[in-house]
């Protein structure tokens, strides 16, 4: 992928400051040493006490990871402008989006995702870009929302251009009306008539139903006659060809793809998905660049594609971009993030502190890759290649890598050394039994997909473990940030979908963590650097803190109900450094929500929702990994509803109280739930032994600090409080009730005998 860049930069690399920050991180360091070294001297053996020092040891190595992370952060500013004299020399880029459930993910919302791809700016974009669209779920109805999106296009695309539209996925786009000054008659004309195209394109879409379709949808949906899910051959439909369109300067490809499944082959969900598209492109389009997408996003600003190109293009030496990826952001989002997953502040510290380290981590969506990076090459190979020192691999080597396709080894040597031609795919509807093939199920047995070639298998975070593999190699990212935001998603609310998003994470980076891809050996055996392992160490440790947090937690109220202490007494040194530690570190995440511009609220709600996740979703995710370790069980990747009330322009959600906390009846309210009624029991108790018994010369029991400890989780937990007494979504079901009492009681008696 060379281009001549004539003498102007593409983007620069700018080192962040933060010597104040600095500072303060070394500062709680050593107030965490000091309470150690105070335990290690003054404690006595007793056991909560152990386990506390247990714990705070647990703390100072979560505060060394997040400080390695963020130590030195560098950010990436590009300039578009400058790749004009390169125009005509720019590369293809092929554009992935992954849909898999009709009801969790309904088809305006990835139509949406779709014509937001299809009207990018990007020179020659009618040739240069194609769009592939996963379909996981095998749904007609998908097909037939893609096919009537290509139809649509051809009006929206031409408006977004002609007028310069900013957001290009209608609904939002359409959300808001435009000022229309005495000029704009044109323009009004257009706007009401696209946007009149646009709701008789959703009513459609919304109307279709699944049997008509299959019946009388003629030969286009007759393929779909009978399929199930998990068992289907592969409908690969081509629904916008642009080299047999007729219309002026066109718009990207538009492939539909629904890979084969089987029974008794496992699909590996969205890798599985992510290595089909990339196959089925191989031998379509062959792009030398893929931007991939989740179909709950979309392209919030049209020149993205230019922007990721200027850090493509723009080091001397294509090792330092291995891929973009860009920030997650989220629209729509409600204010103050009451669930905790917004992400802002982590994307901004840690993403910018990791791209002053290896490069950003590929986070799943929004990113821009390079196809022979995901091929896996290595580095030192694509040079030496380049230079001609070894000769192209031999067919053998191929094939054992790619499978057996002849079509799929070609179009892999021209993506990996680079001769990629500059003309166009002359015909892709001739390519459509080529990439049936390719898309097989079995394809892949007896080769390299999965593990060195394409997404990687073995984790329900298949994006974390993906770009692992692409750091271990020994290649460099980096992070595009950019206004307007590059792409903008949905985050899920309500209890229940955050609870089992952040359960699937935590899941999928515990199982890398404990797999024999696990970071440090990343370190010693490839190439993965030092602190950027450290830096992975730190995500992928998230379910491990949940043990450590939860006895934490639950000292608090062990001390209170069993009358005894953990932390230092007021008249003791400790009690000073404990305090000095609480004020300081929260201060410190204070000032980072308000350095990124959040309010208060908002680093309350995500320190209150850590608390919970940490005793909910993470602990989960710890059990779910022990146990299928153990054998005794299956991790699945359960998919997150998206809400499609805000995909069509609707802003009413069912909800009365959309920050408000919902839950259903899923075990991941168990342990939380118990954990907040523990805390009340605990303070209740503890209060009234203060009023009523006099512990006077007794030493040893609670004081102030495990008092405050246990308020403080009271507060962290009042969501759960809540939810005991409501009703309706808001309450807890009872039976995540009772078996939260259940955990109570023994917790108690546990209490009680010792
Ligand atoms: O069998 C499957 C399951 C999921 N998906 C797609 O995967 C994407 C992500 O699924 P979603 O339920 O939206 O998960 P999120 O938690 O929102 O996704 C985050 O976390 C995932 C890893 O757990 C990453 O892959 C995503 O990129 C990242 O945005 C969606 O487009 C799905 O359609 C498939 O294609 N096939
Ligand atoms: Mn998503």
């Amino acid at each position: 992928m060379e281009v001549a860049r004539g003498n102007k930069k593409l983007h620069e690399r700018v080192p962040v400051r933060r010597t104040a920050w600095k500072l303060a991180d070394l500062v709680i360091l050593f107030l965490l040493l000091a309470l150690l070294l105070h335990r290690v001297l003054h404690d006595g053996g007793e056991p909560w006490r152990r386990a506390a020092l247990a714990c705070e040891a647990w703390f100072t190595f979560i505060w060394l990871l997040n400080m390695n992370a963020k130590w030195s952060p560098v950010r990436f500013e590009t300039f578009p402008e400058n790749l004009a004299e390169s125009i005509g020399e720019l590369p293809a880029v092929d554009m992935f989006v992954t849909t898999a459930d009709p009801v969790l993910e309904p088809p305006v919302v990835t139509v949406n995702t779709v014509l937001s791809l299809l009207a990018l700016d990007y020179p020659a974009a009618g040739e240069k870009l194609a769009c592939y669209v996963s379909d996981d779920g095998c749904s007609p109805l998908t097909c037939y929302a893609m096919r009537e999106a290509a139809g649509f296009a051809t009006v929206w695309v031409p408006f977004c251009r002609r007028h310069s539209i900013a957001v290009r996925a209608p609904f939002r786009y359409f959300s808001s009306t435009p000022e229309f000054g005495p000029a704009d008659r044109k323009f009004m004309d257009d706007w009401t008539f696209v946007k009149s195209e646009y709701e008789k394109l959703v009513h459609r879409i919304e109307d279709a139903d699944e049997p008509s379709l299959v019946r009388h949808g003629g030969v286009e949906f007759a393929e779909f006659l009978d399929v199930q899910r998990g068992n289907h051959p592969t409908i690969i439909k081509v629904l916008w060809d642009n080299n047999r369109s007729r219309t002026g300067e066109g718009f990207p490809h538009l492939i539909y793809v629904s890979r084969e499944k089987s029974p008794n082959l496992h699909h590996h969900y969205k890798a599985g998905a992510m290595n089909a598209l990339t196959r089925v492109s191989a031998v379509m389009t062959n792009a030398p660049v893929m931007l991939n997408m989740d179909c709950d996003m979309f392209a919030n600003n049209p020149r993205v594609v230019l922007h990721a190109m200027c850090l493509l293009l723009g080091f001397d030496d294509e090792t330092s971009c291995a891929f973009v990826q860009t920030p997650q952001k989220f629209y729509g989002a409600l204010k103050d993030d009451p669930f905790g997953n917004q992400m802002d502040v982590g994307f901004m510290k840690v993403g910018r502190g990791v791209s002053g380290l290896q490069g950003m981590f590929y986070c799943g969506t929004g990113c821009f890759h390079r196809r022979k990076v995901i091929y896996g090459m290595r580095p030192h190979s694509v040079r030496e290649g380049r230079e001609g020192t070894t000769g192209s691999s031999s067919n053998k080597e191929l094939q054992s890598k790619f499978g057996c396709s002849n079509n799929l080894k070609q179009s892999a040597r021209d993506a990996i050394y680079g001769n990629l031609s500059a003309e166009p795919i002359v015909d892709i509807s001739s390519c459509v039994n080529v990439a049936r093939e390719v898309a097989a199920c079995n394809y892949e047995i007896g080769t390299c997909w999965g593990q060195e070639v394409g997404w990687v298998y073995g984790s329900l975070s298949e994006d974390m473990l993906t770009g692992q593999r692409i750091h271990a190699a020994g290649w460099r990212s980096t992070l595009l940030e950019i206004e307007p935001p590059p792409f903008m998603g949905c985050a899920p609310n309500g209890g229940p979908a955050c609870l089992t998003q952040f359960k699937r994470w935590a899941t999928g980076l515990f199982e890398i963590l404990i797999s024999r891809n696990n970071p440090i050996l990343m370190t010693i055996f490839r190439s993965l650097q030092f602190r950027q392992s450290l830096a992975y160490l730190m995500t992928y440790v998230w379910p491990v803190r949940a043990p450590f947090e939860l006895c934490y937690a639950l000292l608090g109220p062990y001390c209170l109900l069993a009358n005894q202490s953990f932390l230092p007494k007021t008249s003791e040194d400790g009690f000073r450094i404990a305090l000095a530690l609480s004020i300081a570190y929260n201060t410190y995440v204070f000032m980072e929500y308000i350095e990124c511009g959040h309010s208060a609220r908002a680093c309350w709600n995500n320190h209150r929702m850590q608390r919970i996740t940490s005793a909910s979703a993470w602990l989960l995710a710890f059990l779910t990994v022990v146990l299928k370790t153990l054998g005794f069980s299956e991790a699945v990747f359960e998919i997150t509803r998206k809400d499609k009330s805000k995909s069509d322009g609707d802003s009413n959600t069912d909800e009365a109280e959309p920050g408000r906390f919902t839950f259903d009846e899923s075990s991941v309210f168990i342990p939380v739930t118990a954990l907040a009624m523990i805390s009340v029991i605990a303070i209740t108790v503890g209060a009234w032994r203060v009023v009523f018994v006099t512990t006077e010369g007794l030493s040893g029991g609670p004081g102030i600090s495990e008092f405050i400890c246990c308020g403080w989780l009271v507060l962290c937990f009042m969501p759960l409080l809540r939810g005991l007494v409501a009703s309706g979504s808001y309450g807890i079901p009872w039976s995540v009730k009772l078996k939260a009492c259940l955990l109570v009681a023994i917790f108690l008696l546990f209490c009680k005998r010792n």
